[in-house]
């Protein structure tokens, strides 16, 4: 945790830095969209892609060339500068805290664009101590460029003591927004085997018990059912309860296999069930992936109005379709109903989705 005093906690970190939020907004993130602001035919779609994706963010860090570097950072300035983002989010992600880039990202990024850039998103944290280099940063910066809303932090759980020091990362500042499970360069610093970029792996499985014959034993050679597990199960809830726990948002990451658009579908709907809030798109066709798997589906917002409109004053308990309903489920339902409000605000087509459904008794 912070060395801070909760009174401390919500003073700026610099003379003239605007306030420390005491809650970070609930804005539909779905889906976060990288782009590298040094491809020209990438950053050409940028401007079309407004108010169709949630977050559209700048990547400055991995998939960006080393000789690139600084092409992307002025580019992102140059587009944030000319662009009006209307209902769509502006977010970076900037170079690692040990590379030669991150300074002047921060440097040049703050004063330029400060006032678009809604989150930066941080690569390979490891403890409250990265947290609190950018906090004090960005405060200096921020009161320096006279901005007037603090820009917030997003870290990506990406490396093994960053999992173990979540907890921390997430109470480090008022500034933090959120995870982002980084499949890719935690496999590699767990080293673990796989060299997917996100998604399951068909080695990760468990395979049904063998028949027996009629003395009992055991037919391994039998043909047996086997059920792929998921990689990510253990890392994702654990950043989803160290998320809720300080009233921040959990994210799902990068899903490579970009072509298979049926398990990227899958790994999201994990991620959704689970608690996640949104996930990254890397390419085009996985935005309209993200955008679906992270709105409640009709079905369950039909059900969740009947249970809402069932439960009256929300004690007690009833039965809806031979299953009992009572305040927790209600609260259950709840979230749904309340994230739905939400995304209808921003997505005009599915608030007629949702307008249309009927609450039956
Ligand atoms: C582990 C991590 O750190 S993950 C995060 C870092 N990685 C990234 O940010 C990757 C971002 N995405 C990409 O670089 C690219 O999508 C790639 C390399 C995966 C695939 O690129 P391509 O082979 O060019 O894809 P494809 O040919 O299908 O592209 C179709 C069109 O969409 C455009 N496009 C592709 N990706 C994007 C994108 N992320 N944003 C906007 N436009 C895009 C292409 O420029 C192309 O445009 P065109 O039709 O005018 O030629
Ligand atoms: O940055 C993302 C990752 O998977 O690594
Ligand atoms: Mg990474």
């Amino acid at each position: 945790m912070s060395h801070k005093s909760a009174k401390d906690f919500f003073r700026p970190l610099a003379v003239g830095a605007p306030l420390p939020l005491r809650e970070i907004p609930a804005r539909p993130s779905r889906a976060i969209h990288f782009f590298d602001p040094s491809n020209e035919k990438m950053a050409a779609k940028i401007p079309g892609m407004i108010g169709t994706v949630d977050v559209l963010l700048g990547n400055l860090e991995d998939a960006v060339k080393a000789d690139n570097k600084v092409a992307a950072r002025e580019g992102l300035v140059k587009i944030a500068q000319a662009t009006d983002f209307g209902p769509t989010q502006l977010w970076t992600r900037i170079n690692a805290l040990d590379s030669p880039w991150v300074l002047d990202d921060l440097t040049t990024l703050v004063p330029a664009i400060g006032e678009k850039l809604d989150v930066i998103m941080v690569p390979k944290v490891q403890g409250a101590e990265d947290i609190h280099y950018v906090d004090r940063l960005l405060a200096q910066l921020e009161a320096k460029a006279g901005i007037t809303k603090p820009i917030l932090i997003h870290a990506i759980l990406e490396t093994a003591r960053g999992v173990a020091n979540v907890e921390e990362i997430c109470g480090a500042s008022p500034r933090m927004q959120g995870l982002s499970l980084g499949p890719a360069d935690l496999a590699a610093d767990r080293k673990m085997k796989t060299t997917r970029v996100g998604g399951g792996h068909p080695g990760y499985l468990v395979r049904q018990d063998p028949p027996r014959d009629a003395e009992g034993n055991s037919q391994i050679d039998a043909q047996r059912a086997i059920f792929q597990q998921d990689l990510w199960h253990y890392t994702i809830a654990k950043m989803v309860d160290a998320c809720a726990t300080h009233g921040i948002y959990p994210y799902y990451g990068p899903f490579g296999d970009i072509a298979d658009v049926v398990a990227c579908e899958d790994q999201f709907r994990n991620a959704f069930l689970l608690g996640c809030v949104g996930t990254w798109s890397l390419h085009p066709k996985q935005i309209a992936i993200a955008n679906r798997v992270f709105s409640p589906s009709v079905e369950d917002i039909a059900h969740a109005r009947r249970v809402v409109a069932a439960m009256g004053d929300g004690t007690g308990a009833v039965m809806i379709d031979g299953k009992m309903e009572d305040d927790a489920s209600l609260k259950q339902c709840l979230v749904l109903v309340a994230l739905a409000e939400q995304l209808a605000e921003i997505d005009p087509e599915l608030k007629k989705t949702y307008d249309a459904i009927e609450v039956t008794a």
